[in-house]
């Protein structure tokens, strides 16, 4: 329920006012609602329709992804979200960790500002969206508003795109709430440390120890990085620093990318090709970890813990071990609560 009181000194018939909160929004990048053939295609639509993502002109792309890519890619991501759904909620996996992380996250700012902050999430695309809880925090009295994309590694496919659809919302409010955007935290230390945790437990629960470490990142046309996109250098230096944490050498930890999508060239290597080249080069032991997802979901889930290890195994690999992403892993929450509260400087003084 919103708290609401007639502001000090006002007149009587002053209308009541919600008391001045803090929001922080948490945002990740959407899910379908469902797995059937519309609602993939609502989905789809809404994100490749987005010029942050595919950003060739409107005339050139929309033939192509009206008429021949939404009419077959929702039965194949259909049928890929469907092995990997959380049937017990009827949702996608990406939606219940994100719950899940927003539940811990909202504690631990509880436990640090009491209840002048107001925390929850939003997706990019589809539900829940944007716009509707931004309203909601406004509505609840939100005169200031943290916004935090949940992508340690900024692109512009991302970071950037769930920024404007945030600006975009803020555009329609009478009143607008102050606003800030939470920067990438590629090279945040807790971000590194919580990670490189999460990698120590691994290791030490396999038997036999990986040879290699892949850190398999989302990928992004190559071209995006000759435009300007820090993505991958940001990528690197999440490895670098992990590999210095770590204590490992060069030949025990390596990057590549994933999940291509159309005819471009993306940035290499490309994980499904250089995990068949570990295992045909006498690799037998690897582990796979996905720093650029602060949730487990269709990619980690399903092409990682599925397509590319069956890539690894069928070219001669004998032992392949994923790593889930930090998820709500309390490392994780409380690298996420240190960034927020840095980015909150001077509105809790
Ligand atoms: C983590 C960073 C991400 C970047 C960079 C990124 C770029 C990017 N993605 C596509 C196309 C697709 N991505 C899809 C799923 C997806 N992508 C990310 C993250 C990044 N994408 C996440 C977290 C997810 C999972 C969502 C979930 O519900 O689990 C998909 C949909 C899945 C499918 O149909 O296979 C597509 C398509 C492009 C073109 C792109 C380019 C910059
Ligand atoms: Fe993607
Ligand atoms: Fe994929």
């Amino acid at each position: 329920m919103t708290d609401r009181s007639r502001p000090a000194h006002a007149p009587e018939d002053h209308p009541a006012l919600p008391s001045d909160k803090i929001g922080i929004l948490l945002a990740n990048l959407g899910t379908p609602d469902a797995t059937d053939y519309w609602s993939m295609r609502r989905y789809l639509n809404e994100f490749l329709s987005d010029r942050r993502v595919i950003d060739l002109p409107r005339w050139k792309w929309q033939p192509i992804l009206q008429l021949i890519v939404l009419t077959k890619r929702p039965f194949s991501s259909g049928a890929a979200y469907r092995s990997i759904w959380n049937t017990e909620l009827d949702e996608s996996p990406l939606l219940t960790i994100t719950k899940a992380q927003t539940a811990k996250f909202a504690a631990r700012m509880a436990d640090r500002f009491g209840d002048r902050v107001m925390v929850d999430f939003c997706m990019r695309y589809g539900n829940p969206s944007t716009p509707a809880k931004l309203r909601e925090m406004v509505e609840a009295g939100c005169h200031r508003i943290l916004f935090f994309p949940l992508y340690p590694q900024y692109a512009g496919a991302t970071t950037a795109t769930a920024n404007d659809q945030f600006f975009r919302a803020l555009m329609a409010e009478p009143w607008q709430p102050a606003s800030r955007t939470v920067p990438a935290y590629f090279d945040d230390p807790a971000y590194i440390d919580a990670l490189a945790r999460s990698i120590e437990r691994a290791y030490a629960e396999i038997a036999g120890r990986p040879e290699i470490l892949v850190c398999s990142y989302h990928g992004m046309p190559e071209r995006y990085l000759t435009q300007g996109d820090p993505y991958y250098c940001q990528c690197q230096k999440t490895t670098r620093l992990l590999r210095e944490r770590l204590g490992w050498d060069e030949t025990e930890i390596i990057s590549t990318f994933q999940s291509r999508f159309g005819r471009e060239e993306w940035l290499k290597p490309y994980t499904v090709e250089e995990v068949a080249r570990l295992a045909r080069a006498g690799k037998k032991r690897i582990a796979v970890c996905a720093p650029a997802f602060s949730a487990d979901c269709i990619e980690t889930l399903e092409e990682i813990n599925v397509e590319i290890r069956d890539a690894f195994l069928e070219a001669g690999g004998e032992s392949f071990t994923y790593i889930p992403c930090l998820n709500d892993d309390d490392a994780h929450i409380d690298a996420l609560a240190g960034i927020a509260a840095r980015e909150l400087g001077g509105w809790l003084d």
